[in-house]
């Protein structure tokens, strides 16, 4: 096959390539940095023609100019996989909604249940092969186009080209038509680590040896826990992660990782997407010391399980006393997702010598400068579980680590009352009384 002749026959301008989309259909808008913009504004365009087309995509970067266009979704209906703040502001506004998943199950939900009418997604340039690279997005990508019936690639020579693993790139030949465009990538910058987050950091060090295989999770804590272990003496670290990070970037630059000891993937930093700053764009390019995988090898459980001393750092909103994780909604406000809390939480226990890290702030301000514990007797009413009881291991907030596993109702809540900000522990108790879930005789020592 002539790859470039083909090229030529299918490229086309982002108006007559969103032609292809007519009322009902179900369209994927990629995910994370790789959503597409002038398809997506070219179909905003056609909004009067169309009904009931259902979006889906996951963590936006950027505004859908099809939710500018119809932000009462009365054309577009925008849906989502994992709420970013964007997202979850039109969640606020009933402009998005939310799909529930697993993250590690995402691609058998579309091999296995799912129709895909139109496939839009980002690449970079065609090589002389006739192959396009999904950039820092290769998670369920390919799990889309094998369903979709019409797959339109939007090629952009500002994405970074990423190597695999597998599945991170498309062919020539599988595709229907190609717009060319240029748009910078989405600069995700972490939030700065507080005081908080750098105690938290400092209470899991000791737990991390040379050789640890380590998932660092978004947001200011792992972001602290990057930049300790980038200044820590520890040797020969490993990466499986789901997100490839700034913090993580640090952390091999600054000689900590090098993969020596994973039992396979050896020498390889894994991961299944990024979102970051220009930095870490520049440094997945071309580079063949990391490996993109889909996200259903990267989070599988037993893969995760399979390295050893694998350490698992993730964030949550709240948990109550008996040990449930809530990290995706306030209430029944839909916040961020389950994403890979779950995967990695069940993946990093059952590796040998392996951890896992639920990291909270122990209180919580609300919007009307309101102080509040983020350990509550009960979750508040309509929280959603993420992480079952039985499967947390380690909760960390700034007053210290407690470990749950194997541990009886009433020692939970004494281990969870011990790291509870100390204004709110003997509140904590007497409704820990009142549910049957205490018997400490000499709280002084709490
Ligand atoms: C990419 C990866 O992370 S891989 C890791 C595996 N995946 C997961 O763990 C998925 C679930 N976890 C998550 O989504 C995140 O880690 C979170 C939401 C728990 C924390 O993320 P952060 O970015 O640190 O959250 P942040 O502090 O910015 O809060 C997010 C929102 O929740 C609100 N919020 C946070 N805590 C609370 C709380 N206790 N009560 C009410 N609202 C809360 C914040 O106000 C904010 O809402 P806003 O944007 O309207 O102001
Ligand atoms: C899409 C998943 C992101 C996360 O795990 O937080």
């Amino acid at each position: 096959m002539d790859v470039y002749a083909e090229y030529q026959k299918k490229l086309t301008t982002p108006e007559k390539a969103v032609s292809m989309v007519k009322s009902g259909d179900w369209v994927e808008y990629g995910s994370f940095t790789g959503q597409p913009i002038a398809l997506d504004k070219a179909l905003a365009a056609r909004k009067d023609e169309l009904m009931d087309v259902k979006i889906r995509a996951t963590t936006a970067t950027r505004m859908p100019e099809i939710v500018k266009a119809d932000p009462e979704a009365k054309h577009f209906i925008y849906n989502n996989w994992h709420f970013s703040g964007l997202d979850r502001k039109l969640h606020d506004q009933g402009a998005c909604w939310y799909i529930p998943m697993l993250y590690n199950e995402l691609p058998s939900y579309y091999r296995n249940f799912l129709d895909v009418d139109v496939a839009m997604l980002p690449v970079t340039p065609m090589d002389e092969k006739g192959y396009f690279n999904f950039g820092p997005q290769v998670s369920h990508t390919k799990a889309i186009c094998e369903k979709a019936k019409k797959i339109i690639l939007e090629v952009n020579p500002m994405i970074p080209r990423c190597l695999g693993g597998r599945e991170e790139v498309i062919h020539i030949s599988e595709v229907d038509a190609l717009v060319e465009t240029e748009w910078a990538m989405p600069q995700v910058r972490s939030v700065p680590p507080t005081e908080n987050d750098n105690k938290i950091a400092g209470f899991i060090m000791p737990e991390l040896v040379d050789g640890s295989c380590i998932q660092l999770g978004i947001g200011g804590m792992p972001n602290a826990m990057g930049k300790i272990i980038a200044q820590s003496d520890l040797k020969d670290l490993g990466v499986h992660t789901e997100m490839m990070t700034e913090s993580i970037v640090d952390m091999v630059e600054a000689g900590r990782v090098t993969g020596a000891r994973k039992r396979f993937d050896t020498f390889k930093t894994v991961y299944t997407f990024s979102m970051g700053t220009q930095k870490t764009y520049d440094f997945l390019h071309n580079n063949p010391s990391c490996a993109i995988y889909p996200v259903d090898y990267v989070n599988n459980p037993f893969v995760i399980s399979q390295h050893d001393n694998f350490i698992a750092i993730n964030n949550c909103v709240e948990l109550d006393l008996f040990g449930q994780v809530c990290s995706e909604s306030s209430g029944t406000r839909n916040i961020s997702g389950t994403g890979g809390q779950v995967d990695f939480t069940l993946g990093a226990y059952h590796s040998q010598g392996g951890k896992s890290f639920i990291c909270l702030e122990s209180t919580y301000q609300k919007k009307d400068g309101e102080l509040c514990s983020r350990i509550k007797p009960i979750l508040t009413p309509g929280a959603i579980v993420t992480t079952h009881r039985a499967m947390v291991n380690y909760i960390v907030t700034e007053f210290g680590i407690v470990n749950l596993k194997g541990k009886t109702t009433w020692e939970r809540a004494e281990a969870l009352i011990s790291v509870a900000h100390p204004d709110f522990r003997e509140e904590l108790i007497k409704e820990a009384e009142q549910m049957g879930i205490w018997r400490r005789t000499h709280k002084l020592a709490l």
